[in-house]
């Protein structure tokens, strides 16, 4: 059951099958997704009596769609005026629609393309119905792309690590066993301040080597301490990140450095291993402790041998999501911990973005803090000569709050997509690099864990059968063969820990995520960084194709938007991010390469489109493939339903700034269903969370509105970045793993940590 508050979506079955429309006391467009539900709306199938309660225009559309009930066509959908933000692009559209626009529903039988169907029985099956994908789509505008000179660094410097007062054992080690020599902006800034005894505050893009920039510093100074530290001592470092993956990449980069010393040792808590063992290896002694804010939660509350009265250093990797939502409880405990043990310690906190919340914690935490960030000169921001900012300016200027720093050698783009075309956008563009192109390697995020494992199982089921003769008569190489795998919050840690290792070390491969992969992860080689789902803030855009053309190398990223969310792209730009349009129809021409694509009319005749008119086609036999899949059994189209659930509740939960831009409202509930396979919308889907919020107008107690929905984020954020030791999860978990591809997935909620008897602190740091 949703706990108040939170969003939670209902889907009540009807037998009848035209999509609906969801009439709420804000009225949405025909077809069209209404949060807001206060008046029921009158069922699909339902008597004559519980239509004639809608308004006279709704009841015109639900006569439409009765017209339209074989098909899965919501009736035309009128637009919403987007020309407020940008003109529609009436050359190009009336282009667009004289080639793209689709004849009613046809018949036909996709050759090769039928999932499940045995070579033997495959010809048989004909007569496969799929509605046009290619009609009643909204116009896509025109962008006006604002051309914005972005900020950029410079990543690497002259001057080596042996310039540097380390140890020689340290500079062997960078040079020898970590193949380094030169250092970065970052690194040459950040290393002499920090060994200086400073607490700072570092920005620098993304890929930058800012982990060495604090870890060097680190071992340094643990290694000169007189007596010689001891294993049995405890923690004299403690290393804060947001994610598992992170903290055994930040782990395995400190046990490189610490090769010649021995005697400090370092260890790393992060959820998803036994407690017990946990608890025994903090018996033993960690000296630097890297572990995720849950984890270390869990260990302070339980654990009696944890100490914390010999820390020297705190560092926040990652900190404006270690301070974010969902987080901020658990930095409270370990905050309070540290304060009550320990009064002198350096304080470090690093990110490619910084924001608002990191400021603030600056502002109170970091005491005579420098600050390092790493900016081009020739913006004028920059102070490339090594100097760091002096005291006086301890603080970012307002304005480089809204700009990030983004690589040179990432090619950013976007392309806008009807959201019935997303799918087969998604997996034309998926085949076009990582099949027609060599040595690929690519990332999709998508919003949520129900997201990931839809598409993963459906890509997985159906993409690699389609690869099957190339236009070139050419069968495809070994190396052309996809290679899926998935990572989110609701796996099990050893699954999760095999994924993150096998796709660091393949070649080409593609791996379907949530934001658990947007922060740090350092995965060699990635190639393409796909946004099937748009990020909720620019921080988490930056984040996300931060896991390519990292330290100098190229890389390139896509956004899929739908017409509707357009204006995102000028939301970007007003933070200095650049992006170029790739056209949908560009990507969806690669089924041209690929004869499992070509249609076949009755079964035998071979159709003789060519151009936009067979672009279309094999589209729409690639719809097929998938529309095959899911409703080849009950409950894989249980499942689709299930990830169309978590999508739109994941729509929901766009912050208030981007609700203009994001909203349930603008959803098309007939089209999105289309992107997940379902060729019928799922009767009444209602979002129940505003009707709740309806209700509860007189009870003022209930009024912060502002709670609830960063109620909503940091539950959806928890998910992905949870200690992993939520009751309950590690069975979910379990099953999932186990679960025959395309069954009902059990969806783990992870519950909020535990109300915590800790007040917020004022003043965490000394
Ligand atoms: N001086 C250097 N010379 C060559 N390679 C380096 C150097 N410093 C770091 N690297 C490499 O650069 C890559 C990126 O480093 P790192 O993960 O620390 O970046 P980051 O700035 O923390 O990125 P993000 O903001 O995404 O977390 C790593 O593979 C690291 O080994």
């Amino acid at each position: 059951m949703a706990a108040a508050g939170r969003l939670s979506v209902h889907v009540r079955e009807s037998p009848a099958a035209a999509p609906r429309t969801l009439v709420g006391p804000r009225r949405a467009p025909a077809g069209r997704l209404s949060s807001a539900a206060a008046s029921e709306p009158a069922a699909p199938g339902a008597g004559p009596a519980a239509r004639r309660e809608l308004p006279p225009r709704l009841r015109q559309a639900e006569a439409t769609k009765r017209k339209h009930q074989t098909s899965s066509e919501a009736p035309p959908a009128k637009r919403r005026n987007e020309a407020s933000f940008l003109p529609a692009r009436k050359a190009a559209a009336k282009e667009t629609q004289r080639t793209f626009k689709g004849k009613a529903q046809k018949t036909f039988s996709p050759k090769k393309s039928l999932v499940g169907v045995t070579n033997g029985n495959r010809e048989q099956k004909l007569c496969i119905r799929t509605s046009s994908l290619f009609k009643n789509n909204p116009e896509i505008p025109e962008l006006h792309r604002p051309v914005v000179k972005q900020v950029q660094e410079k990543v690497f410097t002259s001057d080596a690590f042996h310039e540097l007062d380390l140890h020689p054992h340290l500079i062997s080690t960078i040079n020898t066993v970590l193949n380094m020599t030169s250092m970065t902006s970052v690194q040459k800034q950040s290393i002499p301040a920090l060994l200086e005894g400073r607490d700072a505050l570092v920005r620098s893009q993304t890929g930058s080597g800012k982990t060495l920039a604090y870890c060097i510093p680190v071992v340094q100074s643990l290694q000169a301490m007189k007596p010689k530290i001891q294993r049995s001592e405890g923690p004299y470092a403690l290393v804060l990140v947001p994610t598992r993956e992170l903290a055994l990449q930040s782990f395995d980069t400190v046990q490189k450095l610490l090769k010649p010393f021995t005697w400090i040792v370092p260890g790393v808590l992060m959820g998803g291993e036994k407690r017990k063992s946990e608890k025994a290896r903090l018996r033993k002694g960690i000296n630097i402790l890297i572990s995720t804010p849950g984890r270390l939660v869990d260990h302070i509350k339980s654990t009696k041998n944890i100490h914390f009265c010999r820390i020297r250093w705190l560092i926040l990797d990652e900190a404006d999501r270690i301070l974010d939502l969902g987080f901020e409880k658990d930095i409270t405990v370990i905050l309070n911990a540290l304060n009550a043990e320990c009064q002198k310690r350096q304080n470090v906190l690093l990110s490619a973005t910084l924001t608002e919340g990191v400021t603030w914690l600056a502002g109170i935490s970091l005491l005579n803090p420098v600050r390092i960030s790493v900016l081009d000169e020739h913006h004028g921001q920059s102070d490339l000569k090594g100097r760091t900012v002096p005291e006086a300016s301890p603080l970012p200027a307002c304005g480089e709050l809204d700009s990030f720093a983004i690589p040179e050698s990432l090619d950013q783009h976007v392309t806008l997509v009807p959201s019935k075309l997303r799918l087969v956008t998604l997996a034309a563009f998926i085949l076009q690099k990582c099949k027609f192109e060599k040595d690929q390697k690519m990332l999709v995020f998508f919003s949520s864990c129900e997201l990931v494992e839809f598409h993963y199982h459906l890509f997985l089921q159906t993409l690699p059968s389609c690869s099957g003769t190339l236009a070139s008569g050419r069968p495809p190489s070994a190396s052309t063969q996809l290679k899926f795998l998935r990572l989110h919050g609701n796996m099990a840690q050893e699954e999760r820990t095999a994924v993150f290792q096998e796709f660091s070390h393949c070649e080409t491969g593609i791996l379907l995520c949530t934001d658990v992969a947007a922060r740090g992860l350092d995965l060699p080689q990635v190639t393409w960084i796909v946004q099937y789902n748009a990020p909720s803030s620019p921080a988490e855009y930056i984040h996300r194709i931060g896991r390519t053309a990292r330290i100098g190398c190229h890389g390139s990223s896509l956004l899929i938007l739908a017409p509707s969310e357009a204006e995102y792209v000028n939301s970007l730009a007003s933070h200095k991010i650049n992006i170029s349009e790739i056209k949908m129809e560009d990507i969806l021409s690669v089924l041209t390469r690929d004869d499992c694509f070509k249609r076949s009319r009755w079964g035998s005749q071979k159709s003789r489109a060519s151009g936009p008119q067979e672009i279309r086609e094999r589209a729409t036999v690639l719809q097929t493939v998938f529309e095959d899949y899911v409703h080849s059994n009950e409950r894989r189209v249980s499942w689709a339903k299930k990830a169309l659930q978590a999508f739109i509740r994941a729509y929901a939960t766009y912050p208030r700034e981007l609700k203009h831009i994001f909203h349930v409202r603008s959803l098309h509930l007939g089209h999105v269903a289309k992107s997940f396979g379902l060729r019928d919308a799922p009767q009444k889907l209602s979002v129940t969370t505003v009707k709740r919020r309806k209700a509860n107008l007189n009870r003022p107690d209930l009024h912060k509105k502002s709670h609830s929905t960063h109620h909503r984020l940091a539950e959806i954020l928890r998910s992905e970045y949870s200690s992993g030791m939520e009751a309950g999860i590690a069975k979910v978990e379990k099953q999932n793993k186990h679960a025959e591809p395309g069954s009902q997935p059990r969806i783990a909620v992870c519950s909020q940590c535990p109300a915590l008897a800790v007040g917020k602190t004022k003043k965490h740091f000394p």
